[in-house]
């Protein structure tokens, strides 16, 4: 009676007593007795292979550099974690990141901007505060959408332990501060009029509300970049998308006193 381990060895077609481990597109024809010819027809020539299965063992060159890139993602990310918590490298700056975190949080800007709508007393004002509750709440849907499909976890060293959060915040891709920071800098700095210090400033915010995601833990490195872009993105339907009393007379009716 054969052992289990001699059995083995002819299942994995090894002659020499050694088990070896070929990717599919190395293998020869099926040895005499392996699985795959044994299920052909005499006389057939070897079927071809499943592509899946080809995928699955020869990874494309774009497969390859996606898996680095993410690894590189999580190492680098691990180490800008510095206030990832009290006992990390920058540990005591913590308290400061958790405010520049709830000066890019969306109740804030949501309330700040509803609260501005119904004490505007000029229709310009009213028409840029309804397109900029607009914007964030387009943003709010469409990074909640993104984070529902991707679903990546949060980094591992993240504490959840921030200020008011709904589901789809346990995941991680975009981040809803990078994509938020991105848009409000772009409406602000289309449609306020500031002087060049503050400009400055703003732009300044929306870096370190983005930085600041991945130094307190929150984030990859790819969840900002990408939250960035996408909120740079969604400013540009705003724009398109822009609320008028010509456009849409029956909300400016609703706020008009
Ligand atoms: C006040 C008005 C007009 C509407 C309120 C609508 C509403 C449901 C708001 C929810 C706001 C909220 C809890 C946003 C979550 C913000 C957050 C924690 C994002 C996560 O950011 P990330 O950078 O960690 O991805």
């Amino acid at each position: 009676m054969p052992s289990p381990r001699s059995s083995r060895e002819r299942r994995a077609g090894g002659s020499s007593g050694r088990l070896e481990f070929l990717s599919l597109s190395q293998r020869g024809p099926a040895a005499p007795d392996s699985p795959s010819r044994r299920r052909e027809p005499a006389g057939a020539a070897a079927a071809p292979l499943p592509e899946e299965d080809c995928m699955k063992l020869n990874p494309s060159f774009v497969g390859i550099a996606l898996s680095s890139l993410l690894a590189i993602d999580l190492w680098a990310s691990k180490r800008l974690g510095v206030c990832a918590g009290e006992g990390s490298a920058w540990g005591s700056a913590r308290p400061l990141m958790k405010v520049i975190e709830v000066s890019g949080h969306g109740i804030p800007w949501l309330l700040g901007t509803f609260y501005g709508l119904c004490q505007s007393d000029s229709s310009a004002a009213r028409e840029v505060l309804l397109n900029l509750l607009f914007a964030l709440l387009l943003d709010l849907v469409m990074v909640a959408v993104v984070k529902g499909l991707v679903r990546r976890p949060r980094p591992t060293h993240n504490k959840m332990d921030m200020f008011v959060t709904i589901s789809v915040d346990k995941y991680s891709f975009p981040s809803g501060h990078a994509t938020r920071a991105a848009l409000v800098c772009r409406f602000v700095l289309r449609h306020l009029v500031l002087a060049v210090p503050l400009r400055v400033l703003v732009v300044l915010w929306a870096l370190i509300v983005s930085i600041s995601r991945v130094m307190l833990g929150r984030h990859n490195m790819t969840d900002v970049l990408f939250g960035l872009l996408l909120g740079y993105a969604l400013y540009g339907v705003v724009e398109h998308c822009w609320l008028s009393p010509a456009t849409a007379p029956a909300l400016f009716a609703l706020w008009s006193h």
